[in-house]
């Protein structure tokens, strides 16, 4: 049988469209897959929510696109991340330049339950490349719903590390239902980002800083 998650009593999630970066912002997206139905959904917006206001919400609302800020300490810096959780992506989504403008790194999610979402991040990832000119961008690709049974498991755990490795990103698996491992995640695009970034050389230093 079919299980469809209750939708949140809150109201939905609206838009917030971010504004151009300021000096010391971090900028990370989360686009994903389209999701019309909460099974398709891998999970962005329960991730974002797990990481600001540090819970779980095991109910569904098809996300518009909403923006969080959080002060993050990375080591001994300090980072304001602003997060931007989009609306669900499908392999057919033309996307659009705020995707691209001022946006610092990317949290591409898909489902360990769910194929199809594993390869919209496939789609995914060569469309942000391309648009970004192929210049090196910083990404982690996160394999949530690891806590559901192996039976409904779609991709392994090496299928992702592959992935990931190909992309010259960072692989991590989650559960938006773990605090720590969530944390991890917003972790590690900072440190993607801050690496990246230094790389360029100083004059790049300075947007993060
Ligand atoms: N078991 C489990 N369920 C999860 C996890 N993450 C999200 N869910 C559930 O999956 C459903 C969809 O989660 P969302 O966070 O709304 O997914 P989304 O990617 O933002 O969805 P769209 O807005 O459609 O793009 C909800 O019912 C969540 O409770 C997880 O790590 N484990």
């Amino acid at each position: 049988m079919t299980h469809f998650p209750r939708p949140c009593s809150f109201p939905a999630r609206g838009r917030a469209t971010p504004g151009p970066p300021a000096r010391g912002q971090a900028v990370a997206r989360l686009p994903a897959q389209l999701g019309p139905l909460a099974l398709s959904s891998p999970g962005k917006t329960s991730l974002a929510h797990q990481f600001v206001e540090g819970k779980f919400m095991d109910c569904y609302d098809p996300t518009v696109e909403s923006t969080y800020s959080k002060m993050v300490m990375v080591g001994k810096d300090e980072f304001h991340l602003q997060l931007v959780d989009t609306a669900g992506q499908d392999e057919y989504t033309i996307l659009p330049h705020s995707f691209i403008i001022g946006i610092h790194g990317y949290v591409l999610v898909y489902s360990v339950t769910s194929l199809r979402s594993f390869q919209v991040v496939k789609t995914l990832h060569n469309k942000l490349y391309e648009s970004r000119g192929k210049t090196r961008m910083p990404v982690v690709l996160v394999g949530n719903k690891a806590d559901l049974s192996l039976e409904s498991r779609e991709v392994k755990t090496d299928e992702g590390k592959k992935l990931a490795e190909s992309w010259g990103a960072i692989f991590l698996e989650s559960s938006a239902k773990e605090s720590q491992v969530t944390q991890g995640i917003f972790t590690k695009i900072i440190e993607e980002i801050d690496r990246v970034d230094n790389s360029y050389g100083r004059e790049h230093n300075c947007l993060l800083m």
